[in-house]
């Protein structure tokens, strides 16, 4: 297919196939497809740009679902940068210490469909456990599904609430803060009786953004734990990974 993820393997954008992962391990591959697409700058509502190349994965026959989409993920994007600000001002900073870093954010969004599951839940996921790569993720689903671990190390089923965001912390986050934020460990199964359907988006810094831990949580007692990279050698290595599981 013109638009499989597999011709970019440093990229998630594009198709996903039924069952092409196995995040977890499971005995049977993760039952879910999925169309990622990635942040175009022309599309940006606060600094649009259109000399900047997108990386362009979309199906060429479908118009409405490139507008569709794209409208959405605008909407997000200005929702994010109000987001950024707030977390700046839970850490102590001033509430623009980050703003410079979201000028030309790391912004993809994914579609995905879970048909539903019917083997048991110790065999298969709708996508098995991890952590998202950026700094936050804002999920809108249509129905149960998602899973999240907490502390004490308990599956917690997340019920969506009829115009609420889920927003989880995710790995850019968790290292820039030196763990003081948390990301979120979490999944999906498919137990509803019939398929679900999410829209992820996830916000992370501009790829040159280099991700040193933020100065109010590092100190002599508590040293920096994770090696100082851009956010973009970040992306891709983990992109490499998950696409090899
Ligand atoms: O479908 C969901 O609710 C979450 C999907 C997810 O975790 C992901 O795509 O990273
Ligand atoms: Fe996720």
């Amino acid at each position: 297919m013109r638009v499989c993820t597999d011709l970019m393997p440093e990229e998630f954008c594009g198709y996903h196939p039924m069952e092409r992962y196995n995040w977890e391990g499971s005995k049977r591959r993760d039952l879910h497809e999925a169309f990622n697409w990635n942040y175009d700058a022309s599309q940006d509502p606060d600094f649009p740009d259109s000399s900047i190349p997108p990386t362009d994965m979309w199906p060429k026959d479908s118009p409405q679902f490139k507008a569709a989409l794209c409208a959405y993920q605008t909407a997000l994007i200005s929702l994010a940068r109000k987001l950024t600000r707030i977390f700046a001002l839970a850490l102590h900073l001033p509430e623009n210490a980050f703003d410079d870093f979201v000028q030309r954010p790391e912004a993809g969004m994914r579609i995905i469909r879970y048909p539903e599951q019917v083997a048991s839940r110790d065999d298969q996921t709708g996508i098995g456990s991890h952590t998202d790569v950026e700094c936050f993720t804002i999920v809108t689903a249509d129905s149960a599904g998602l899973e999240v671990l907490s502390k004490a190390g308990q599956w917690i089923q997340v019920a969506p609430v009829k115009g609420a965001f889920v927003v989880n912390i995710a790995d850019c986050f968790m290292r820039q803060t030196n763990d003081f934020f948390v990301s979120t460990i979490h999944r999906v199964i498919n137990e509803n009786g019939k398929e679900r359907y999410s829209a992820p988006f996830f916000w992370g810094f501009n790829r040159d953004t280099v991700l040193q831990p933020v100065p109010t949580c590092v100190s002599d007692q508590n040293p920096n734990k994770y090696p100082v990279m851009t956010a973009g050698e970040y992306y891709t290595w983990r992109t490499r990974a998950q696409k090899q599981l």
